[in-house]
């Protein structure tokens, strides 16, 4: 994603997220505290269509992200399974880190520029219980929260897309 087509809490974006030519500062959106620019006031409705039909959104966009994801880190510390994966890393960035991927991968209208999800977890000697320990510690999560088993459910799936990468597996032939 060229960063230029991203708001930034500070300035608006001058690129269009959508078509990708140059924004029109007079036709613009807010959302969550930035402000974003359009080249054409139909780019403007389609991604405003794409916020609302994301499961960010429906999940309660950033606010509910956070505290989704510093309640997640909680369980998942507490879990012998898989705390110690945890020992020496930096729980301040892991949870910003999370709360970045995760809003991408749910249709958040921030892109993620972290590492690839093979790559971060290479090495770590992961397995399938792991990753089941991480996807139930998340799923009970969003149980606590309240949220519906329907969007647990996409959320899951989305969890899902990342276990062959997580787990290292050789990457399926298409
Ligand atoms: C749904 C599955 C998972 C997702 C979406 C996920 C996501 C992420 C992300 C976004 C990062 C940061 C990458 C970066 O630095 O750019 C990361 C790192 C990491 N993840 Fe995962 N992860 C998953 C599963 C697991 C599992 C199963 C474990 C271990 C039980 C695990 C342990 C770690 C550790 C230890 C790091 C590295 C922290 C560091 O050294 O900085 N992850 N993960």
């Amino acid at each position: 994603v060229d960063p230029a087509a991203v708001a930034t809490e500070a300035a608006t974006n001058t690129i269009c997220p959508i078509s990708g030519k140059p924004a029109d500062p007079a036709i613009t959106a807010s959302y969550e505290g930035r402000k974003w620019s359009f080249a054409k006031e139909e780019c403007k409705a389609k991604w405003l269509k794409a916020r609302e039909d994301s499961l960010y959104q429906k999940l309660g966009g950033k606010a509910a992200m956070d505290a989704a994801i510093d309640a997640f880190y909680v369980k998942v510390l507490a879990d012998d399974r898989v705390k110690h994966f945890f020992d020496d890393v930096s729980m301040d960035k892991q949870r910003r880190k999370q709360k970045e991927f995760l809003s991408a991968a749910f249709g958040g209208p921030l892109p993620w520029t972290g590492k690839d999800m093979r790559k971060a977890h290479d090495g770590m000697g992961l397995t399938e219980e792991h990753f089941n320990a991480i996807a139930e510690n998340l799923v009970n999560t969003l149980k606590d929260l309240k949220i519906s088993q329907d969007l647990i459910d996409q959320v899951v799936a989305v969890a899902l897309t990342t276990k062959d990468d997580v787990l290292g597996r050789p990457k399926k032939a298409n």
